[in-house]
């Protein structure tokens, strides 16, 4: 059965003892979609992903993984890469991977077949056989991403996935994830590297302490900025109206001055310029500052999570 929604939690709450490590937290995963799950350390992301696998239960609310309640059923569908990496150390990489491919409910020749593929597309055709002790801590972890997509999963969690890996690897990895999600599956990856989201996200959520801080796509997380824009006329923008704040960057050269220019919330910067030209304010240059996702980031949760 199709569903349109993936992974639904409506109103999930993990408490340990009196401490509450996801708090009331809804959002929707969209069939098909790369959806980025970000917050600091210590926000609950790796107890929220748990909860959807059924590897620990909420003390309140409900979850639904790809229509069903979490637990064993959905095991044929999905794909996990933990954030704790464990694999047995010795055995082979290709063992590894039938034996989760098993797991999975796949024949052992359809997991070997799809596990030798995907060694030879992470560089390990050499290492097909070398146990997992004897491989680099990054090759463990590509061993590690393939038993969790060995079986084209519907639905494919991953829970920090890019931490360990070098740039090269973490370039394959994210190639990996657009494979996935160009063959129909529904990718939900978590990290606090912003430039991963940034780049393969559909819609992300934005987890603080627990709760929810934000969920939509990228242009809606910048939208939450005020706009910033570097200006060059002859006279200060201050007063205008929509400008919160206009600062000379800067000598000048002949007249013409620098402007580092914030905009009030809603403000539009096309506003800004239609202005300009309808009063006849001469811009030599007028360019909007795009927000970055880890600006967002930053306004949305601030820098620090507690540290337990
Ligand atoms: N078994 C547990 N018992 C008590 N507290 C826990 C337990 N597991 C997690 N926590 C607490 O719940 C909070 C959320 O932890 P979680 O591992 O979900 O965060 P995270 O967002 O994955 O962080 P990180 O990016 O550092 O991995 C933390 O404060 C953590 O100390």
């Amino acid at each position: 059965m199709q569903v349109d929604q993936a992974l639904v939690l409506d109103q999930v709450t993990k408490k340990y003892g009196d401490f509450t490590a996801v708090d009331a937290l809804s959002f929707a995963v969209r069939t098909g979609e790369v959806f980025g799950f970000l917050g600091g350390n210590g926000a609950g992301k790796t107890t929220s992903l748990r909860m959807v696998l059924d590897i620990i239960r909420p003390t309140a609310g409900s979850i639904s993984v790809l229509g069903r309640a979490p637990g064993r059923e959905n095991a044929p569908f999905l794909g996990f890469l933990p954030e704790e990496r464990g694999l047995y150390r010795t055995m082979s990489a290709i063992d590894t991977i039938v034996y989760f491919g098993r797991l999975k409910g796949m024949t052992a020749g359809d997991a070997r077949t799809e596990g030798l593929a995907l060694l030879d597309r992470f560089g390990l055709s050499a290492n097909v056989k070398s146990t997992v002790d004897k491989l680099s801590k990054g090759m463990a972890q590509k061993v590690q991403l393939a038993t969790a997509v060995v079986n084209s999963p519907r639905l494919l969690i991953l829970d920090e996935p890019f931490s360990g890996l070098d740039p090269v690897n973490q370039g394959l990895l994210e190639d990996e994830i657009r494979r996935a999600s160009a063959k129909g599956a529904t990718v939900v990856f978590s990290t606090h590297v912003m430039q991963h989201a940034e780049r393969l996200c559909d819609r992300l959520l934005l987890l603080a302490r627990g709760a929810k801080k934000f969920e939509g796509n990228l242009d809606e997380a910048r939208a939450l900025l005020p706009a910033r824009l570097t200006v060059t006329s002859r006279q200060s923008l201050a007063g205008v109206a929509g400008v919160a704040d206009c600062t000379p960057q800067g000598e000048g050269d002949a007249g013409w001055q620098d402007w580092a220019i914030t905009l009030r919330p809603g403000a539009s910067s096309g506003d800004l310029l239609e202005h300009c030209s309808a009063t006849g304010i001469a811009l030599r240059r007028f360019e909007e500052r795009r927000a970055s996702l880890h600006d967002v980031f930053l306004h949305m949760v601030g820098t620090e999570e507690p540290v337990k």
